[in-house]
């Protein structure tokens, strides 16, 4: 082990778990060994070689004063990074120990505007047995807490299941998670955390999960009566809460105190909107992963930074509370209607700072002269947006309350004391002095006048000497070995005065002290410490007292942000025409001439009427490909969410029944790299819909079942559409290719069907964009695929093999090997749509192949040709064909068995889970019996 510097260094570095060490040397912060090659690497750093005993070691330094750059690029890059500094020991040499550890989710200097959350997550039974580890995922409850310690916003709940727990940590997107001991070996829940967020998960102390350790965190923190009366009664909620209190705490960055409030909600609050609905919905996120053409892209026009965080949370976490929404509305309306005050509002919200920042800086005792002069000069604004809003039609409007909310005498009587205070325009540092105005401390004004006069005395004293003496050349300076001196050139230094001490002699010039000089220099330099202390202390003071109103801060910065949301919505609803939706209790989703929020920006938008409501809960969607079926779901989910967000929506009128939840089911995205086939993961989107959505609910489905053989897929949609509508009742849109689906309409009462309507004339496709009622027959994929440049001899086949499928109006199973269209072994298994079964045959189907459905039991290795739109032709090895004949004649007891089992399903009455399950158990036991 080296001894030494980097011998202590190592030390150190040992006895943290951090992954980088920044050790102070003097002036600069020394990153030693492998740390040094770590940060050269991140940071593009100068290694050199530092010796110790024989040996040498890399080396990387940065200067004290420019470390805080440097670390946030480290913890930004997801390094938890260890401050050693130095201090001075009773024997006058030098000691070092850790005094913070700065890690993703608690870094105060954040880069961006972002809200930067720090996450902890406990099972709530506990989960000792580790029985659950890499399971379903379906248990819980779990406790989950949300810090930003950036702001100070301190969030806690307790959430049913994984996928809530998903849909949670999706929506806060934390730059760090804290799992509970119960978790952090669990590889379902951290393979979930990997593949949804961008933040690093860390490992902490399990006491500090444990249930009475949390509590005390939580009491110490916000007091008993807090917690009693927020609500935080459930022991995972504390449990989360306690430990990211206790992880603040021991990171050591002072910020603990500004989490001054402890929020806690529950899922009755918002409107679920799961993971996947989230990215599919392209709220914050492309799907891409890019921020441009998202819904907050589109609609966000705010002016601060903490403006545009809550639009997002509004967007993210929309609400159920149809007082809420309302009042918002009205704000929106009143902003919307009121231009020129609305302008004047934004334009006095432009000037004011991040004001829940600032107040998280003063109590971490990090905030300098100027945050203080930011704080002054954002409560400045308070009074002005007062008046911005007097006598004009907002001021009877819900933006005059916000306006209100806020201790508006406290924020005065602060914003006067910093005035009175805090200089103009004060320098960045503490130590510069000029921190304070003229005539705020009787002391300080006298000891900065006495210092300026001994200053005054020094800065004239060279003129002084050459009158007084005749002596030309001379001049007064300092530096650090001479202090004060008098120089004088050499031609006349021999004319020099008595009293005139020489201390130093040089090429040109000598340099001279005098007893005089002495005696003001010793008094300069008292004045400038004493000067420089009283500062300091009188600042410290004086942070202290904004640091005590750090609740006030919050709750001024959080009163501008809603003002900024609220003009960013009333702004882009004034210019888009947007309009007002009506929201009730209703189960209706009504809108006239809707448009998409992000497609009409950039695209001549054809607006289209929708109709949900208690008779016509369940719209099957028609309709080509690239007609539009998507766009017209999305905008029906997003006006649904807009509505819910408080924000006017697209259209030219909406009636909105409020709904407990939005689910979404669209395109598969390719999750093959995380193991799991897009099948798998589409069938497991469809099963967490039919468990979760209830009649209040959302629920838009486009094109379910396409990722696998075409009967199968119209199998599950049909069936997942007869347990949504009988079971679930949930208002759902449908798009689909299958068009044997239509014919639901006819079965059940609440489905209908609505189609996306093209003009078709000379072989020529226009894309109308207009939703019409009643189905459609077509798909025109093959017309898509011309128009993608397929080539064409395909494209003319194609339209050939469809002209025939038409004709034949059946899906058709091909005999495989001898290739032909329609030859010798062709036969054709017919979708029933009375039964919503398959029925099997030869051309001239017979009805008692039909019964048995023996073909089914042979589509395991089903290919699909997906280019005759919504038909499919079925090829099917030789080899199976004759066995299925074979079989049709002589069926074993475990086929016959198998057979009475299918025909006793009731289709309608069965889980599409169940009903997958059982089908898989059927044809495991009939490859057994082959
Ligand atoms: N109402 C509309 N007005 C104008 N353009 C529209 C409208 N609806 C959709 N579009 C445009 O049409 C294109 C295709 O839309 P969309 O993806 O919704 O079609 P689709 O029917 O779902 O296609 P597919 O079945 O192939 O998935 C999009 O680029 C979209 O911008």
């Amino acid at each position: 082990m080296p001894t030494g510097i980097v011998g202590e260094f190592l030390e150190l570095k040992e006895g943290t778990d951090a992954d980088v060490l920044a050790m102070q040397c003097g002036d600069f912060y020394e990153f030693f060994a492998d740390d040094a090659e770590l940060v050269a690497d991140e940071l593009d750093l100068q290694v050199s070689q530092k010796s110790s005993h024989g040996s040498s070691y890399p080396m990387a330094g940065v200067p004290l004063s420019e470390l805080t750059p440097y670390l946030k690029a480290l913890v930004e890059r997801g390094y938890r990074v260890a401050v050693a500094d130095q201090y001075e020991t009773d024997d006058g040499g030098h000691a070092r120990e850790v005094t913070r550890v700065v890690t993703p989710g608690t870094l105060l200097e954040a880069s961006d505007d972002d809200a930067r959350y720090l996450a902890t997550v406990v099972s709530g039974d506990g989960g000792s047995d580790g029985s659950r580890r890499g399971g379903s995922g379906d248990d819980g409850p779990y406790g989950v807490a949300f810090a930003d310690v950036t702001t100070g916003r301190f969030l806690a709940t307790v959430v049913d299941d994984r996928s809530d727990l998903r849909a949670e940590l999706y929506r806060f997107d934390p730059a760090e998670v804290l799992p509970g001991p119960d978790l952090r070996n669990d590889d379902a829940f951290l393979g979930s955390v990997r593949e949804d967020l961008t933040g690093s998960v860390s490992v902490f102390d399990a006491e500090a999960f444990a249930p009475g350790r949390a509590a005390h965190a939580v009491r110490e923190q916000f007091g008993a009566e807090t917690a009693d009366s927020v609500g935080l009664d459930s022991t995972p909620a504390t449990r989360a809460a306690g430990a990211a209190l206790a992880y603040v705490s021991e990171t050591g960055a002072g910020v603990l105190a500004s989490m001054t409030r402890l929020t806690t909600y529950g899922a009755a609050d918002h409107v679920e909107l799961d993971a996947t609905t989230q990215r599919n919905l392209e709220l914050t996120e492309t799907m891409r992963g890019d921020a441009d053409g998202t819904l907050f892209d589109a609609v966000d026009h705010t002016v601060t930074a903490a403006g545009g965080r809550l639009l997002r949370e509004w967007l993210t976490r929309p609400k159920r509370d149809r007082e809420e929404l309302d009042r918002r509305l009205d704000a929106v309306e009143s902003l919307a209607a009121a231009a020129l005050a609305r302008d004047r509002l934004r334009e006095t919200l432009d000037d004011a700072y991040d004001l829940e920042r600032l107040a998280a800086r003063t109590t971490s005792g990090s905030a300098g002269a100027r945050e203080l002069s930011s704080v002054r000069d954002t409560l400045a604004l308070l009074p002005a947006l007062a008046e911005a809003v007097e006598g004009t039609p907002l001021a009877d409007s819900p933006v005059a309350e916000v306006i209100r909310r806020p201790d508006r005498d406290r924020a005065r009587d602060l914003h006067g004391e910093l005035a009175e205070a805090i200089a103009e325009d004060p320098p960045k540092t503490k130590t510069e002095g000029g921190l304070f105005r003229k005539g705020y401390d009787a002391e300080l004004d006298e000891l900065i006048e006495r210092h300026e006069e001994a200053a005054e005395w020094l800065d004239t004293l060279a003129e002084r000497e050459k009158r007084r003496h005749g002596l030309t050349h001379v001049t007064v300076d300092r530096n650090k070995t001479d202090g004060y001196y008098i120089q004088v050139g050499k031609s006349v230094a021999d004319e020099v005065p008595e009293g005139y001490r020489e201390i130093k002699t040089l090429k040109n010039s000598k340099r001279f002290v005098t007893e005089e000089l002495e005696e003001r220099e010793r008094e300069v330099l008292r004045l400038e410490e004493a000067r420089g202390d009283l500062e300091y202390e009188l600042f410290e003071e004086l942070r202290e007292r904004v640091a005590e109103a750090a609740t006030l801060l919050q709750d001024v910065g959080r009163a501008f942000a809603e003002l900024d949301a609220l003009a960013s919505l009333a702004t882009h609803a004034a210019g888009n025409d947007w309009t007002r939706p009506t929201l009730t209790e209703s189960r209706t989703l009504s809108i006239e001439a809707g448009r998409h929020p992000v497609v009409e920006r950039t695209t001549d938008f054809v607006p289209n009427d929708l109709e949900l409501d208690d008779e016509r809960g369940f719209l099957i969607v028609t309709g080509p490909n690239m007609s539009g079926k998507s766009t017209y779901m999305r905008q029906a989910a997003l006006i649904q969410l807009l509505a819910q967000a408080g924000s006017f929506v697209p259209a030219r009128s909406a009636e909105v029944g409020v709904v407990d939840g939005i689910y979404t089911r669209v395109g598969a995205l390719d999750e093959l790299a995380q193991g799991r086939s897009t099948f798998m993961v589409e069938m497991q989107e469809l099963s967490n819909i039919l468990h979760s959505a209830t009649e209040d609910s959302l629920v838009i489905l486009d094109e379910v079942g396409r990722g696998t053989a075409t009967y199968d897929g119209i199998s599950i949609a049909w069936a997942a559409t007869e347990y949504l509508h009988n079971e679930v009742r949930a208002r759902t849109l449908f798009a689909t290719h299958y068009h044997e689906l239509t014919t639901l309409a006819d079965h059940l009462p609440r489905v209908a069907n609505v189609h996306v309507a093209v003009d078709e004339r000379d072989g020529d496709v226009t894309f109308l964009r207009t939703v019409r009622d009643g189905p459609t027959n077509r798909s025109y994929g093959v017309h898509v695929a011309d128009l993608a440049g397929v080539p064409e001899p395909v494209v003319d086949r194609a339209d050939r093999v469809l002209d025939r499928l038409r004709e034949e109006k059946a899906i058709e199973a091909k005999g495989g090997s001898n290739g032909g269209d329609g030859g010798s072994a062709t036969k054709q298994a017919v979708f029933d749509l009375s039964t919503g079964s398959f029925a099997g045959g030869g051309p001239a189907s017979n009805g008692a192949d039909a019964e048995t459905g023996s073909d089914r039991a042979e589509t395991g290795s089903d290919r699909v040709d997906r280019s005759a739109g919504g038909t499919a032709a079925v090829e099917e090895d030789r080899s199976k064909e004759d066995r299925s004949r074979e079989g049709r004649s002589e069926l074993d007891t475990e086929t016959r068995a198998v057979i009475e089992e299918l025909a006793d399903v009731d289709v309608a009455a069965t889980a599409p889970v169940e009903l997958l399950s059982r089908v898989q158990e059927w044809q495991e036991r009939l490859d057994g019996g082959d």
